[in-house]
């Protein structure tokens, strides 16, 4: 385990304990996931796109200027409103794409519409993470593709302005972002594409229901009514006015505070409708204790101080299983995880680093294959790695909060979704 060396300097934090219960309204960032694939549809559009209240942060950043690169006219200086103007792609052009799987995955598709050659590399992590069955797929679809590396990254995609496209078989069972990538630039494939996975199950099913759900937000005809069958007709995209809801899985460690500490969290500007898995989240935060409810106040998570221990098949929100893992630390009884192998290949080996770093701090946790077994115990504060990866910051903070002395080597890391995190974190703890 370990990831190679970041390029960026270290920040070193200690977690702020929390002496009463945390109560908080927030507005947090846009969601990361929406964002990536607002910027993805409006560069493939016929029409000029604005995205509302997007995610301003090292993923979404290398989106746009990956986009920019290959000649789509992206304006990202108003916090509030982004504004792409589509333009045809062309290379030459690099693509940096950070420890981003949106960036990695969405990404390569898009430049094989371009005319020219499309470079791509990122933080040296990044070349571990999977993406075999993407370049395969893609040069199934007649795409070229150079792979100079000896992993996955970098690669260069040969474009020539077109693609096939067609029929293709995937096993998209290392990331749901494997299939995503291929159906967003579907639409502006000569015949489109018909995706098909045969494998062990694709995780994240949410996120592929968001990619769906979008693609026809713009206009394409997609039909995903065969489990697993993905087919996307050929056709123009049209520009729109995309509203970016909150990071739902950005604002579970806000919410978590609230189990842990008996308090109280709002998130301001949830939407009525959510393309974000909003109701998995709340049978998971009720089976641990929590309250969740849904008001013009926005979205509430109430705790008593008191967290259940919490059995659940993760396998369609894999990224949570960090805050809870942190929330099962502080439970009245055990947790078992299950459905999450895949995070293996997320930012870092995800169960592995969960279970050293908790490990060090006095906890009884197992990693499985697939997931976590946590007995609680009594933890003690030190020193907790966060390997470049935002979410373990995330979950090393909420333990911070009932346990003096949690140093976070780096919290830096939480600028690939939120570069606001340590100080929101901060003011909501000690309510300043
Ligand atoms: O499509 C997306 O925006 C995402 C899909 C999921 O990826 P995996 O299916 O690789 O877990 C998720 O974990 C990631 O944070 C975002
Ligand atoms: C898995 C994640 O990110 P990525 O989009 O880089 O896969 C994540 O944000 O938890």
């Amino acid at each position: 385990m370990g990831n190679l060396t970041a390029t960026r300097p270290s920040q070193p934090w200690t977690a702020p304990t929390a002496s009463d219960p945390v109560t908080a309204t927030l507005r947090l960032p846009g969601s990361k996931s929406m964002t990536a694939r607002a910027l993805v549809l409006s560069a493939l559009a016929a029409g000029p796109s604005t995205l509302a209240r997007p995610l301003r942060a090292r993923d979404t950043e290398l989106m746009a200027a990956g986009l920019r690169g290959m000649g789509a006219h992206v304006s990202i200086s108003d916090d509030e409103r982004w504004l792409v103007r589509p333009h045809p792609l062309v290379g030459p052009a690099h693509v940096d794409v950070g420890l981003a799987g949106t960036v990695m995955r969405f990404v390569p598709p898009v430049a094989g519409l371009a005319d020219g050659q499309v470079t791509f590399d990122g933080d040296p992590y990044v070349r571990t993470r999977p993406l075999g069955p993407l370049i395969a797929a893609l040069r199934s679809l007649g795409v070229r593709i150079d792979v100079t590396g000896s992993g996955s990254l970098p690669l260069t995609v040969l474009g020539t302005g077109r693609i096939t496209g067609g029929e293709v078989v995937i096993d998209a069972s290392a990331s749901s972002q494997l299939v995503s990538g291929l159906l967003l630039a579907a639409p502006r494939f000569d015949r489109g594409v018909v995706v098909r996975h045969v494998g062990p199950p694709v995780p994240s099913a949410p996120h592929l229901r968001m990619t769906v759900q979008m693609l026809r937000a713009a206009g394409a005809a997609v039909d995903d009514s065969t489990p697993d069958v993905w087919a996307v007709e050929p056709g123009p995209l049209t520009g729109r006015a995309w509203e970016i809801e909150p990071d739902l899985s950005g604002a579970v460690p806000f919410f978590a505070a609230a189990l842990v500490t008996g308090g109280e969290v709002t998130l301001q500007g949830w939407p009525h409708s959510s393309a974000q898995p909003v109701e998995q989240l709340r049978s998971l935060l009720q089976r641990m204790g929590g309250e969740v409810t849904l008001s013009t106040d926005g979205l509430t998570v109430r705790g008593t101080g008191v967290v259940h221990g919490l059995t659940a098949d993760l396998s369609d929100v894999g990224e949570l299983t960090l805050v809870l893992t942190a929330l099962a630390m502080l439970a009245d009884s055990p947790s078992v995880f299950t459905g999450v192998g895949h995070i293996r290949g997320h930012e870092t080996d995800r169960l592995a680093a969960l279970a050293r770093e908790f490990s060090g701090l006095g906890a009884d946790i197992t990693e499985t294959p697939d997931g976590l077994e946590i007995r609680p115990r009594p933890l003690r504060g030190g020193t907790f790695r966060t390997y470049q990866d935002h979410r373990m910051a995330h979950a090393a903070a909420v333990t911070g909060l009932a346990v003096p002395g949690i140093e976070l080597d780096d919290v830096g890391c939480t600028s690939k979704t939120m570069p606001e995190f340590p100080a929101l974190w901060s003011a909501m703890v000690t309510g300043k």
